[in-house]
């Protein structure tokens, strides 16, 4: 089964959290499980906050790719559209906000599960929750925005 992540045409595969030609990334791999989307990933030794648990920078780039390649896929959902049909959904991060709800261990796959909040416009709102073991350590919100033309111009 492809990932969302799978559908990013190679020009914008690039991305640190969820690009597959990004080499040094996490390239996350996130898919539906019926009306919530899923990605397992475990953290390396070196993802260290203090010896035990996981670097809370690490847990906001988890729920980032995460939420905003749930934000591309919801809205292609919305549409009853293909992933691989054009146009495109291209999406990037307006706003990220965490929450730390208890230390995250290290050592065990982590599951972030992420529900859509709200589809407006170019607004998709995702929530975001990271599982470790079962008991919830950190959820996010997470506003993302459909690509501009001229994004970085
Ligand atoms: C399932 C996949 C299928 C295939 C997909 C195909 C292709 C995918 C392609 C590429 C994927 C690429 C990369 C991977 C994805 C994600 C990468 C990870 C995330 C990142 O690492 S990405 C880098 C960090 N990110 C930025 O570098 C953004 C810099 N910034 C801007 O480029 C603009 O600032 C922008 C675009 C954010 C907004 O500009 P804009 O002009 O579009 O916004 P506008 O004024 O029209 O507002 C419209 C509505 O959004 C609300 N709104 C606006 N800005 C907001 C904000 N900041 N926070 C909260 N809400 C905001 C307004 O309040 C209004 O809401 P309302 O309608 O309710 O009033």
């Amino acid at each position: 089964m492809k990932a969302f992540q799978d559908y990013y045409p190679e020009s914008v595969a690039h991305c640190y959290g969820c690009g597959s030609r990004n080499d040094h990334g996490h390239r996350i791999k996130t898919f539906w499980e019926g009306e919530e989307s899923v990605t397992r990933y475990t953290p390396e030794p070196y993802h260290t906050a203090v010896p035990g648990f996981v670097y809370g920078g690490l847990l906001a780039s988890l729920i980032d790719c995460h939420s905003t390649g749930t934000a591309a896929a919801a809205m292609y959902r919305a549409e009853g559209r293909e992933m691989d049909s054009l146009p495109p959904f291209r999406f990037v991060t307006g706003s990220l906000l965490v929450k730390y709800l208890k230390p995250t261990p290290l050592g065990v796959t982590l599951e972030i599960r992420g529900r859509v909040k709200e589809i407006k416009g170019r607004k998709v709102v995702i929530e975001s929750t990271v599982y470790a073991e079962g008991v919830a350590t950190a959820s996010g919100e997470v506003v993302a925005l459909q690509m501009p033309d001229d994004f970085g111009a």
